[in-house]
């Protein structure tokens, strides 16, 4: 088969945590198609909801960011070895997602919010999010490197995207999480995330003033 093509704009959005499956998975895309105009070349149908994230793979246009996320997960065997194993890592993304989307929406805060809404993401991450995934590294010191059954999985890979976000908000965000900074260390480590968090890689910046408008521009909003 051949390689995955993302639909999305040239930037992070939804399409991001899509990009840093694949690469964990050591998987290459063919070139993302950001054309500001790709919503209307797929009129007709093809385009579920007329919406991107759009993955074409294995003969199919998927739609709707978490249905890609998971058909690639178990597709590029990181999604646990059972239902029981799954549950798990449904739990962490799910509640992860919660916190990458406060992230992902803070640059298009209103003026007089910016400030307020950076204090409750880093509120959240440090006494909500972070202490769980603090208080699972734990048994990291009982022979287990990972969040699930022992071995990479999708939520090893989104705990370390969201992280990365959070130092992004706040360089420090992780000071009194020594676990988790063990965690981030060594996840970045594997040698296809390593990969993935060089210079040139799919990766995308973080939204800027002029990629903003931009997505205005493509999106109508
Ligand atoms: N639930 C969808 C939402 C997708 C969505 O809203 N996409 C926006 C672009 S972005 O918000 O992800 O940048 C879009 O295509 N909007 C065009 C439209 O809705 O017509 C998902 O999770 O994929």
């Amino acid at each position: 088969a051949g390689k995955p093509k993302l639909h999305y704009f040239n930037g992070r959005g939804r399409m991001e945590s899509i990009r840093w499956l694949l690469a964990a998975a050591g998987v290459e895309v063919r070139r993302t198609v950001n054309n500001p105009t790709f919503l209307c070349t797929f009129k007709g149908g093809t385009l579920m909801y007329e919406q991107v994230p759009m993955v074409e793979i294995d003969g199919m246009n998927l739609v709707e960011t978490r249905a890609i996320l998971r058909y690639l997960a178990a597709k590029y065997n990181l999604y646990g070895r059972n239902i029981q194993e799954q549950a798990w890592i449904d739990m962490y993304v799910e509640g992860l997602k919660d916190l990458s989307d406060m992230i992902m929406f803070f640059p298009l805060s209103l003026p007089g919010e910016k400030e307020m809404n950076l204090e409750y993401i880093l509120e959240r991450a440090t006494t909500k999010f972070f202490p769980v995934y603090e208080k699972v590294s734990d048994k990291f010191y009982h022979g287990q490197d990972f969040l699930v059954g022992n071995r990479l999985s999708w939520a090893d890979i989104q705990l370390l995207e969201v992280i990365l976000m959070a130092e992004e908000c706040k360089p420090s965000v992780l000071t009194g999480f020594p676990l988790l900074q063990e965690f981030k260390a060594r996840i970045s480590y594997i040698p296809t995330i390593q990969k993935f968090l060089q210079p040139g890689s799919q990766r995308k910046p973080p939204l800027d003033e002029s990629s903003i408008e931009s997505v205005k521009n493509i999106f109508k909003f």
